[in-house]
């Protein structure tokens, strides 16, 4: 839990204070006792006169009224830091989510990070603000009531001390059987999220094959988990309750039969037992309450570690201590090498030895059977991936020595299932464009913006109800696949990048609108180099030369035609392309099929 700190350093000052005020508070609580026993064993006993009975009720008043203001105090101190330390633990959560390298983000599901990053600081923030504070407080009310019952009735706290042997042994048993269910709840919680953001983001495909049962199944099965740990916890919680209550009072009870006892031997005054038992029962509101603040705490300890287990999962792509400058691309554009490339995925090497050259300003398409590691090859250049061995390198620099945003700023990507923001078209296009500063740079951008969904063929844009201001929905759900891809490749275009990745982008649209944007990309980005992982023959066409991925490593790179002259390989290949096709598109398939059946 003091790794926390970090994060909750600015607030210490106010915590202190609250703490402090909390503690006052329990002080204050403890004082009223010792008023009493001074009453009962002067004015009271003697009938002196009424004035000592007021003044001491006066003041019994008084300590009251600042024990409420500091219990006030402490509530209105804490409130705001422990506020901020849960805003800062969440922003440093996102900024490093969105800083782990793509495989990290493979290992966890979204719900479990949902709930990391909701529930689990929601419940370190509680924590803060209360329990944390209470423990040191109550902890602190228990030593000092003990204290002054031992030195009121050094006897009788001897009685009451003996209850606390079998609560420090359940206290230790408790935490054992609790932080393990604690942790699990949490787990659970996580799995459970993931199951229904799953379930949402797959809904029509439940739907379609009628699996809603199914998927309800799964989720009942779940919350039943859940709810049987949630029992099991709210269980073991109980005992350790029944017990924090039951043996302070069963001891208080001998106490007072003792204490009483003693009295009529004359061995201690009606004050001191007046005295010792109304302390005892300001203590035993802060033991009853431990079996509680023991729960919250395990609680959020588990949320903790969660918490630490992702934002201390250390960054393997992170930005060198000497970050190399990219220069100026040459006149024609920049050339990518990649030499001896190793990519190792589930510990098997997807790409062994990939040497390719991409020519400054030219287009190649990469082609290769399904599963071959075309997508894993496209990763690699933006550093979404870093090689295990061999180099990858733009314009002769490693791209290992080049800082991330300085890289991504040169190298832009396009997907072929495209994710688009819920923000207006415009947003989504120009996200890879800074801020516009000037109303000059505004209007320069609004020309960029048109002339790249003109190039990705996205006209439809000028249909929607606001135009390129218009909101499109969660993922751009309300557009169609072709539509989503060609948002997401003007998005690639507007980035205006000297090297294009583009993991076939336009898979979703007809041959003629691909050939035309194909077209207008060249047109409007001459001097960009370009590797498109192709899956049909008439993407292959469009590229200045082909580059064939076979067993890890590329086979064969030459023009389409050459290719399908030389390598049996290629031939292969465009015909399962074709074969995919022959669903979809006639068209191409007789275009290209004389080359390929001969
Ligand atoms: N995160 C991962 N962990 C383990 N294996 C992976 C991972 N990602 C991909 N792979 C495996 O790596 C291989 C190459 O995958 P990749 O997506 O690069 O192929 P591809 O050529 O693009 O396939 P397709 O043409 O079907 O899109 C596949 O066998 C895949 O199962």
């Amino acid at each position: 839990m003091l790794q926390l700190v970090r994060w909750a350093r600015p607030a210490i000052p106010r915590l202190i204070l609250g703490g402090l005020g909390a503690l006052g508070a329990s002080l204050l609580a403890l004082a009223i006792p010792q008023v009493l026993r001074e009453v009962v064993n002067g004015p009271l006993l003697t009938s002196e006169s009424r004035t000592g009975v007021l003044q001491a009720a006066a003041l019994v008043l008084a300590l009251g009224c600042l024990e409420a203001l500091l219990v006030w105090t402490r509530r209105a101190l804490i409130a705001t830091p422990a506020t901020t330390a849960e805003h800062d633990m969440r922003t440093s959560l996102f900024d490093h989510l969105l800083d782990l390298p793509i495989a990290v983000h493979d290992r966890w599901s979204g719900g479990q990070l949902l709930q990391r990053a909701m529930g689990d600081l929601s419940s370190i923030r509680r924590w803060i603000a209360f329990g944390m504070v209470m423990l040191v407080v109550s902890s602190a009310t228990i030593v000092v009531g003990v204290v002054l019952m031992v030195t009121t009735a050094w006897q009788l706290g001897l009685i009451y001390l003996l209850g606390a042997v079998p609560m420090v042994w359940l206290g230790f048993t408790f935490r054992t059987d609790y932080a393990k269910a604690a942790r699990r709840a949490r787990d659970q919680t996580g799995d459970l999220a993931g199951t229904v953001e799953e379930s949402v983001h797959g809904i029509r495909v439940l739907k379609a094959f009628g699996r809603g049962e199914d998927a309800l199944g799964d989720f009942v099965r779940q919350a039943d988990e859940l709810r049987d740990t949630e029992v099991h916890k709210a269980r073991t919680l109980a005992r350790v309750s029944l017990a924090v209550t039951a043996i302070p009072e069963g001891t208080l009870a001998i106490s007072l039969g003792v204490g009483l006892w003693l009295t009529v031997q004359g061995d201690l005054s009606v004050g001191a037992l007046v005295g010792f038992m109304a302390t005892a029962a300001v203590v035993n509101r802060p033991l009853e309450g431990l079996g509680q603040l023991l729960a919250t705490t395990l609680d959020a300890r588990a949320a903790a570690d969660r918490f630490l287990e992702v934002i201390d999962q250390p960054n393997a792509l992170d930005d060198p201590e000497r970050p190399a400058t990219l220069g100026e691309s040459g006149p024609r554009g920049s050339t990518v090498e990649l030499r001896g490339v190793r990519v190792l995925l589930g510990g098997r090497a997807v790409l062994d030895g990939v040497d390719l050259t991409l020519d400054p300003g030219r287009t190649t398409a990469l082609v290769g059977l399904t599963g071959s590691g075309k997508s894993t090859l496209l990763q690699v250049l933006p550093r979404l991936l870093d090689v295990d061995d061999g180099v990858v390198a733009i314009d002769g620099v490693d791209v290992r020595r080049v800082r991330r945003g300085d890289l991504r700023r040169i190298v832009s990507p396009a997907f072929e299932d495209p994710v688009l923001f819920s923000a207006s078209v415009r947003e989504n296009v120009l996200l890879g464009v800074d801020e516009p500063a000037t109303t000059q740079e505004e209007a320069a951008q609004s020309e960029l913006l048109r002339r790249a969904l003109a190039a990705a063929q996205a006209e439809f844009v000028d249909q929607l109800p606001d135009g390129v201001d218009t909101v499109i929905g969660e993922e751009g759900m309300s557009l169609s696949g072709g539509q989503r891809q060609r948002l997401a490749l003007a998005r690639a275009i507007a980035a205006r990048p000297r090297v294009l990745v583009l993991d076939d982008p336009l898979s979703a649209v007809d041959v003629a609108t691909e050939t035309a944007a194909t077209t207008a990309l060249r047109e409007l980005l001459p001097g960009t180099t370009t590797l498109v992982v192709a899956h049909r023959p008439s993407t292959v066409a469009l590229a200045d030369q082909v580059a064939v991925l076979q067993d890890g490593r590329i086979s064969a790179v030459g023009r389409h035609t050459d290719l399908l002259r030389s390598s049996a390989h290629y031939r292969h290949v465009i015909s399962d392309m074709e074969t995919a096709e022959d669903d979809g598109d006639p068209d191409v398939a007789v275009d290209l099929a004389p080359e390929v059946t001969r």
